[in-house]
C-alpha cells in the first residue's frame, strides 16, 4: 500500500468530509467487567471497504471491541452497528465473519468435511476460495483437524472465514501462531480478496510493521479508549517528526504538540501538527510504526479521531432504529 502520497503536513486540515457506508458504527460504546470498565464511551466509524488496523497493548479492550462487533458480548452503555444493523441481527451475522485467537473448530472433523459445514452454514460460500487457502499449505483434505500443527489449523480458520465470503471480516490477532513465510502469504491473501471483494476487514495486531503493509485505516485503543481513528494517511499526514532536540526549547516545535519527546529509531520529537508542514529539512512524515509507538508510550496524548472517522450521537441509530421498526 502506498503511504507516501502526502507530501505535506496537513495541520490543522483534515478536508475530506465522511462519504460511502459505514461497516461499523459505534456510538458512545462501553463494556463494563466485575473488575471494571474494559472500553468506554467509544465513538469511531469504519467506512466499507477499509483494511482497519486495531493496535493497543494488551488488556486494551480490542477482543471486548471485536466481541461487540459480533455479538458475542453485550454493551453496557451505547451501541454498534454493522452495515446499519444490530451485530445479532441475521444481516449482520450473514455478512460478518470472526476469526479469533482460539480458531475453535472441531477436533475430529476432517478438513474437507469441516468446509463443508462452511458450506452449508454459509450461502454465499465460496469453495474455491476456501480450498486454495487450504491447498496452497498442502493441508491433506482428508486429514482430522485434531492432528493438525497449530499454524496448519490457523490456515483451515482462515479458509473457513474467507470461504464465507463476508462484507466485513474481523480478526484477532490471528496470525500469532504462524511462520513468517505464511503470514506473508495470508497477508497477501488477505489484501487482494479485500481489493477483489470490496470486503471490509479490522484486524487486531501487535506486529506494528506488518500493519503498515496491509492497513490504510487504523483504530488505537489504550485503557478502554480511543486514542486515534482515521485514514492512515490522514492519520500520518497529521504529525510530522522534527529533527530537533526533545528539550522544548526548539522554535520548530511552537505551533505543534509534542506527542513524543524522543523517538528511538530515527532521532527526534514526534508532534501533532498546529499549522500546515512542508515536509523535508527538519520535518518528515512519521512512518505508520512510529506514529503508533509514539502514542502507546504516551498514553496521556489527548486522542485524535479524523473527522471520517467521527459519528454524530447515539440519538441517530435510535431514530433509525425507531424508523426501521416503523416501517418493517
Ligand atoms: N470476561 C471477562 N471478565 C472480566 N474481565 C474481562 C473479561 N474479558 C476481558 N476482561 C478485561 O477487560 C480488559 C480488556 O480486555 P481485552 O481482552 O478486550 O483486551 P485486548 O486489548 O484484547 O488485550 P490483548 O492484547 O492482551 O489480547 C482487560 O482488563 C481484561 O482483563
Amino acid at each position: 500500500m502506498d503511504h507516501a502520497k502526502s507530501q505535506h503536513g496537513s495541520g490543522t486540515g483534515f478536508a475530506r468530509p465522511p462519504v460511502g457506508a459505514a461497516a461499523i458504527e459505534a456510538h458512545g460504546l462501553g463494556k463494563r467487567y466485575r473488575r471494571g470498565w474494559a472500553l468506554r464511551d467509544v465513538s469511531f466509524r469504519l467506512p466499507a471497504g477499509r483494511v482497519c488496523g486495531l493496535v493497543g497493548p494488551n488488556g486494551a479492550g480490542k477482543s471486548t471491541l471485536m466481541g461487540l462487533a459480533t455479538n458475542m458480548i453485550r454493551p453496557t452503555t451505547g451501541a454498534l452497528r454493522v452495515f446499519g444493523a444490530a451485530p445479532g441481527s441475521a444481516e449482520a451475522v450473514l455478512r460478518t465473519a470472526f476469526l479469533t485467537q482460539e480458531k475453535p473448530l472441531f477436533r475430529r472433523f476432517t478438513v474437507a468435511e469441516t468446509l463443508r459445514l462452511g458450506r452449508e452454514f454459509n450461502p454465499r460460500w465460496d469453495q474455491g476460495v476456501a480450498e486454495g487457502i487450504v491447498r496452497a499449505g498442502q493441508v491433506p483434505l482428508e486429514a482430522r483437524v485434531g492432528t493438525l500443527s497449530g499454524g496448519q489449523r490457523t490456515r483451515v480458520a482462515f479458509a473457513l472465514a474467507f470461504g464465507k465470503r463476508p462484507d466485513l471480516l474481523i480478526l484477532d490477532e490471528p496470525m500469532a501462531d504462524l511462520d513468517p513465510l505464511v503470514r506473508r502469504e495470508l497477508m497477501a491473501t488477505l489484501t487482494e480478496e479485500a481489493a477483489e471483494h470490496g470486503t471490509t476487514v479490522l484486524v487486531s495486531s501487535h506486529m506494528l510493521a506488518e500493519l503498515e503493509h496491509i492497513c490504510d485505516y487504523l483504530l488505537v485503543i489504550a485503557n478502554g479508549g480511543l486514542r486515534l481513528a482515521g485514514e492512515v494517511d490522514e492519520l500520518r499526514a497529521a504529525h510530522a517528526l522534527f529533527a530537533v532536540s526533545g528539550d522544548g526549547s526548539s522554535p520548530a516545535l511552537a505551533p505543534h504538540r509534542v506527542i513524543e519527546p524522543r523517538n528511538e529509531g530515527r532521532p527526534g520529537v514526534l508532534a501533532r501538527l498546529g499549522g500546515p508542514v512542508a515536509y523535508g529539512g527538519q520535518a518528515e512524515p512519521p512512518t505508520l510504526e512510529e506514529l503508533l509507538l509514539a502514542y502507546l508510550r504516551s498514553p496521556d496524548a489527548p486522542p485524535l479521531i479524523a473527522p471520517g472517522a467521527q459519528v454524530g450521537d447515539i440519538h441517530d441509530i435510535i431514530t433509525r432504529d425507531r424508523t426501521k421498526a416503523v416501517t418493517a
